[in-house]
């Protein structure tokens, strides 16, 4: 049988069901949970631009995007914090206060003007979803900022869960994210996998017995990340049902 005959013969598997149970063909749905910042949207532009509002207002020189990059998907603090440094500024603790707080809301109101979707994720998504698996977003943005920006970019509704760090009681690295997220949308802990593109993700996914997938175009994809991923993708073409099928059906969990 050609390798086309054997993908063709395998048994589809049906979307029309939400639940991660096998369905009448009893082939397991996976559960693939996306990471969002730096792996479905670079959101590096929108943070720079909210960052450099901050600065502007303290007196300081706005950023590059290549100096924020970095510290895009590690939150508002951590991105203040590192360019008062670059900037030789001290950042008092109430001065970091104001300035997230500032930071956040100018960020609530400008989310989606330069952020852009990764090539080749509507595909994926549209791929993934005709071969029947369940998706969802497991992000450390806040649900209501991580729903506000899929809501703008038209891609809310091909989740099944979109959790945030306040959506329950830990976030990533913390696999109880993980594995709320993967209850949340209906799936099945043991045919899931994580996408995401940093360490905290593959932390995650390692604390979660989940295969965790790093995308070598995010933020954060050195080679100490790419030794904990059970698999790097370098385009989301390569995000296919075999490879879900192959990293869920052999997956051992590394050592801790
Ligand atoms: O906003 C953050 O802190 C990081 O977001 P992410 O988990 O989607 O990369
Ligand atoms: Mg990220």
């Amino acid at each position: 049988m050609s390798a086309v005959a054997s993908l063709t013969a395998r048994p589809r598997r049906s979307a029309s069901v939400r639940t991660g149970h096998p369905n009448s063909a009893g082939a397991p749905r996976p559960t693939v949970v996306f990471d969002l910042d730096g792996t479905l949207v670079d959101t590096a532009p929108d943070l720079a631009g909210s960052l450099n509002h901050c600065l502007t207002l303290a007196g300081l020189e706005p950023t590059t995007l290549a100096e924020v990059r970095p510290d895009a998907g590690r939150g508002a603090q951590a991105m203040l914090r590192a360019a008062y440094a670059r900037a030789g500024r001290p950042l008092p603790v109430d001065e970091l206060a104001g300035q997230t707080a500032r930071f956040l809301e100018h960020y609530t109101a400008n989310i989606a003007e330069a952020s852009t979707l990764y090539p080749g994720v509507a595909l994926a998504l549209d791929r993934l979803a005709a071969d029947g698996s369940i998706l969802a977003v497991c992000t450390n943005k806040t649900e209501a900022l991580a729903v506000r920006l899929l809501d703008a970019l038209g891609l809310s509704p091909r989740f099944a869960a979109i959790c945030g760090a306040d959506t329950f009681a830990c976030r990533k690295p913390d696999p109880v994210h993980l594995h709320g997220t993967i209850d949340r949308a209906g799936g099945h802990r043991a045919h899931a996998v994580l996408v995401g593109d940093s360490e905290t993700d593959m932390e995650a996914a390692r604390r979660a017995f989940v295969p965790g997938i790093l995308v070598s175009f995010g933020y954060d994809a050195g080679a100490p990340v790419r030794a904990m991923a059970s698999a790097t993708i370098d385009n989301f073409g390569e995000l296919e049902p075999r490879l879900l099928d192959r990293l869920t059906s052999a997956f051992i969990p590394r050592p801790l």
